[in-house]
């Protein structure tokens, strides 16, 4: 039975032969839409990755008894830049941590093991944030529980399977996930398989005030919340105060650890010395207004009397790859320069004196670390609404739709406002949480360890035994 389940070179281990016996031949499966087959015969033929984790179930026996790392699976999507960053921020603290105490997979399992739609949510979210009203529509019709749990029911009733081999594959032992919908499916395979006492799952709200109901899961074992606000909210929806925590957005620890000169950082990064320099950015995506200011600011920052430039200008237009090559065929009267995706935003950051954005929370958290006074130029409807409000009522910066007043704006904070700037920057700095990252790491690790027995146990026993309860 099940012989295409596995390699014929490869011999099955206890968790594959009890899942093969829980589930039976995969061919004669109706489950899965088009793509996730192909998936599946890749990670049970010849999945070079798998290899290495399947590595970790002979090891976990050998280290029974002893301390062994331990793997954490960190559930995240590419729907826009925030997710991947709050991940790779954990990833980080992990490893300034606790070194090799902990090993971190950074992982789309949607991506990677099921089929349509969630696997391609990347598009999906693209498109709908791009027609903003289907968004709106798509974002409060969803909300109500009963609706959003229908449709992830329908949706862990075809791919559950495809989700649990995708689990199953990295043996995790903590679970965290930074994406709102990554939460349903993976605690039902939990359950399902009676691991819910040897895997901790944890999730950590990556928006800052106004957020979906999705991420607020009752069968966490804590949610981590970047504010107040959302603690309220989770508590509202039902979960219990020892769940809940509230330490920040985690933000990579590159921004809180480096010791950064801003005339270092012009040198290397080959800015104007002296100029004062705002960044315009949209997210990941490059999204927002970001062309419209760019021109207006180019001109405002231009001084016509004197004949000379007033400011410098960055632009990271992220993965728009067309808002970058528009740009950059662009001439300027000031110093500008445009960029695509950057992986050191810490570096752009330290070298501006102000920001312009769509009131992303990566990108706020981010600039509130580096003191940049704020001007928000959009907000995503739904998730990213409640943004605006917790940087202007804070006294952190402003928020404006129009090109033509944020270029006013800039001009100002760079000549008569020089005192409206440093106010904002210090208000940032006062609003700012470097250290959530850290604290949500130790917190996940102390809840590692009053794990029961059953934690220490491998997996290839665990599965075998709770096939059997
Ligand atoms: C009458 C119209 C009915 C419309 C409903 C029909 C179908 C559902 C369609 C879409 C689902 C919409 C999901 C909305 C809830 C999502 C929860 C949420 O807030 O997710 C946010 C993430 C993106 O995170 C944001 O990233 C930003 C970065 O730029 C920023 O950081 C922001 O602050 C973050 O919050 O959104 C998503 O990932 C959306 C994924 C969209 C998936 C589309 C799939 C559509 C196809 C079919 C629908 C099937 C399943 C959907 C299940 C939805 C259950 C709620
Ligand atoms: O070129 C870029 C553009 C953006 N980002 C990061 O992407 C994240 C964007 O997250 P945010 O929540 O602001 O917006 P989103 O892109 O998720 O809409 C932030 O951490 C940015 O620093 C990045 O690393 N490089």
């Amino acid at each position: 039975m099940a012989t295409n389940l596995v390699s014929p070179k490869k011999v099955a281990s206890i968790t594959e032969r009890v899942w093969q016996s829980v589930y039976g031949n995969s061919s004669s499966s109706s489950s899965g839409g088009g793509g996730n087959h192909q998936r599946r015969c890749s990670y049970e033929s010849d999945d070079d990755e798998y290899e290495d984790y399947d590595g970790v179930g002979t090891v976990q026996l050998m280290q029974m008894g002893a301390e062994r790392t331990k793997n954490v699976l960190i559930l995240m999507s590419d729907t826009g830049g925030g997710h991947r960053a709050s991940a790779e921020a954990i990833r980080d603290a992990f490893s300034i941590e606790f070194g090799d105490e902990y090993r971190i997979i950074v992982k789309d399992v949607w991506k990677e093991y099921t089929g349509w739609p969630l696997n391609d949510m990347e598009r999906s979210y693209k498109f709908m944030v791009k027609h903003v009203q289907l968004w709106k529509v798509a974002f409060h019709s969803t909300s109500p529980r009963w609706i959003h749990s229908c449709y992830l029911a329908a949706i862990a009733a075809y791919y559950a399977k495809e989700v649990e081999a995708g689990l199953m594959k990295y043996k995790p032992d903590i679970i965290i996930c930074v994406h709102p919908l990554m939460q349903h499916i993976p605690l039902w395979v939990l359950k399902w398989q009676g691991l819910q006492k040897k895997v901790v799952f944890v999730t950590i709200i990556t928006d800052l005030s106004s957020c979906h109901p999705t991420w607020f899961h009752p069968g966490v074992n804590r949610c981590y919340c970047p504010s107040n606000e959302v603690a309220k909210r989770a508590l509202y929806d039902g979960l219990e105060e020892s769940q809940v925590r509230v330490f920040g957005l985690p933000i990579r620890p590159s921004f809180a650890r480096a010791v950064l000169s801003k005339d270092d950082l012009r040198k290397e990064l080959e800015m104007d010395p002296d100029l004062p320099a705002v960044l315009l950015m949209g997210g990941g995506e490059g999204m927002g207004p970001v062309k419209e200011t760019a021109k207006a600011l180019g001109e405002s920052l231009y001084d016509k009397d004197q004949e000379k430039p007033i400011g410098q200008l960055i632009i990271i237009c992220g993965r728009n790859k067309g808002l970058t090559s528009t740009l950059e065929s662009k001439e300027w009267k000031i110093p500008v320069k445009v960029r695509g995706f950057e992986t050191q935003m810490e570096k752009w950051m330290g070298a501006c004196d102000c920001i312009i954005t769509k009131a992303g929370p990566g990108t706020i958290a981010e600039a509130l670390i580096r003191g940049l006074p704020i001007v928000l130029n959009d907000y995503i409807p739904g998730q990213e609404k409640g943004n605006v409000p917790y940087v202007v009522d804070n006294g952190a910066g402003v928020f404006t739709r129009s090109s033509s007043e944020t270029a006013r704006i800039m001009a100002e904070w760079f000549s008569t406002k020089t005192d409206e700037l440093k106010r904002m920057s210090e208000n940032a700095l006062k609003l700012a949480q470097p250290e959530a990252v850290f604290d949500i790491v130790k917190d996940i690790h102390e809840l590692a360890l009053q794990r029961g027995p059953l934690a220490n146990v491998p997996y290839v026993l665990t599965s075998s035994f709770t096939s059997l309860i």
